[in-house]
Formats: C-alpha cells, structure tokens, sequence
C-alpha cells in the first residue's frame, strides 16, 4: 500500500497517561519538548488528531513560531501543515480552532454512516473525505492522503486514535516525550487505548534514541512489526 511516512508524538506522564481522569489536558511537556514539536509540525506534510482531542483540548494545530511559519511560506508551502480530523460521525464543532487560527487546508474524515446534515456544513470548513461503514477506514484514508501528495504525516493523539493506526499497521516512527509526573487514573487516557493486542499480536519496537529534555525523557522508537 502506498500512504505516507507516518509518525505518532505524544507527550504522557512518567505513568503512561496522557490526559487527566476528566481527560483534562495538562502541560506533560515543558517550553523545550513544546518548541519541539512545533519544529516538527513545521516540517510535515500534515497533522492528524482524533474527534475526541478536538472536544477535549480544541487544538489549533498550527505552528507557532513566525521564523518556523516564514521559512514554511519561503519554501512556497502554507504558514500550518494541513490539518487533519478523524471523526467518524461529522461531530467537529463548527467553531473549533482549528477553523478559526491559521490558514492552509483542513480535512475532516467521515465515515459513511456520519450524518448528511452534520457533513454539509463541514464541507464549508474543510475538504471531505468519506471512507468506511461505521468508522474511518484509517488505512484507505492514508492512500488518499499520499494520493493528495501528502508524503509525511504527523500524529498527535488521542489513546484511542493512536490504538487505530498502530492496530491498523500504519505507523512507522513514535516519538514518546514522557514527563515528570503521575497522573494514574484506570480510566485516564494511555498512549494507546482501544481493544489492546492479545500476546500473539504485540508490536515490537526498536529504540532509536533517547535523550534527556528538561525534566523528561524523550523517546524515539521504530516500529518493527509483530512481535515474533
Ligand atoms: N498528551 C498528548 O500528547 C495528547 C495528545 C492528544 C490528545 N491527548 C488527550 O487524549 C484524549 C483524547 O483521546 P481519545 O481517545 O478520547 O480521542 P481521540 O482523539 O483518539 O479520538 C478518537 C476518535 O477518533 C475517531 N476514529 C474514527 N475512526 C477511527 C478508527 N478507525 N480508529 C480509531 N479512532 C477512530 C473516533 O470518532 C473516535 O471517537 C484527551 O484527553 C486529550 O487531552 C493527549
Ligand atoms: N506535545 C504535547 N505535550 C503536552 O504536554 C500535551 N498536553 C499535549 N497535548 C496535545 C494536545 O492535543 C494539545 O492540545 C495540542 O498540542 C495543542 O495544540 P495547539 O497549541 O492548540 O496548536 N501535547
């Protein structure tokens, strides 16, 4: 299949959570991770969140530094990657941020079953890609998305996207920045969420670094494919 570099970064607690109980966002990462990871979005292709972290923390999802945004524009390519939303029944609030900050091209990925009305008045806002029955089929929405010529792709979150798209077999890198407090909670979000793998199908990774960021460590790991 034919889809694009794909990478998931999150920011979680030294116990693996990456929101609170209430799925209240709360700042994991300190100034150096955060101006890392606007490095990072200004180098891809586009950014992809699930609904879920669009009603939590309403992310913008744009890049923040004027230098960063400038050489973007210099290189003849908009200040923001384009953003993508995962959202399976068309629930994106019409005035999210990430309608309102930046400019440059929104996506917004339906499954069919998402209500008409509520995928009509998106289509305002955003381009439209429909796939799957009940759920966004994340895999025929990675080969369109390279269709579009979009080359890398950044994931950032949620537990339960992220569980999608490594069960799905469509992640390539994870870059993990694991910070210096425990939020514990059975039902906070983890890095990955969703059903979980049974023994015989765990993913196996591969590290290929690690590097100690103000109170933190951030993790670069490869995926290597089913545990053998
Ligand atoms: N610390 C971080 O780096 C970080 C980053 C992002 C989000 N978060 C936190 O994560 C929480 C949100 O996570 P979440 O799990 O509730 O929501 P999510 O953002 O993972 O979105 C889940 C939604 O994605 C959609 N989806 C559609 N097709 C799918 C498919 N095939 N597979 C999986 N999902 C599919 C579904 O509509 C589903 O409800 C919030 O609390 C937020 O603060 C933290
Ligand atoms: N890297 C990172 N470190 C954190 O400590 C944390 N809580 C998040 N959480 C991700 C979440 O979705 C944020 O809401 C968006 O990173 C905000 O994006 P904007 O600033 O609105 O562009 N991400």
């Amino acid at each position: 299949m034919d889809r694009p570099f794909i990478l998931i970064n999150s920011a979680m607690s030294a116990d693996g959570k990456l929101s609170t109980k209430e799925r209240k966002q709360v700042s994991i990462s300190g100034k150096l991770d955060f101006e890392r990871v606007d490095e990072l979005r200004a180098r891809t292709d586009a950014i992809m969140v699930g609904i879920g972290t669009v009603l939590s923390d309403n992310p913008s999802l744009t890049v923040k530094s004027p230098e960063r945004k400038a050489a973007r524009k210099a290189a003849g390519k908009s200040e923001n990657p384009v953003r993508i939303i995962v959202d399976s029944t068309a629930r994106t609030p019409l005035d999210a941020d990430i309608f309102k900050k930046g400019e440059g091209i929104r996506i917004i990925a339906v499954s069919n079953s998402a209500p008409a009305e509520n995928v009509e008045k998106l289509e305002k806002k955003a381009l439209i890609i429909q796939t799957g029955t009940e759920k966004v089929d994340l895999s025929e929405l990675a080969e369109k998305l390279k269709i579009i010529g979009i080359n890398t792709l950044m994931v950032e979150g949620g537990a339960t996207l992220n569980w999608g798209m490594l069960s799905a077999g469509l992640v390539d890198e994870i870059y993990t920045f694991v910070g210096n407090l425990i939020i514990g909670g059975a039902t906070s979000p983890t890095f990955t969420d969703g059903e979980g793998f049974s023994e015989a199908e765990l993913l196996e990774l591969e590290l290929l670094s690690s590097e100690k960021i103000e109170n933190g460590v951030l993790l670069k790991w490869k995926i290597k494919g089913k545990k053998k």
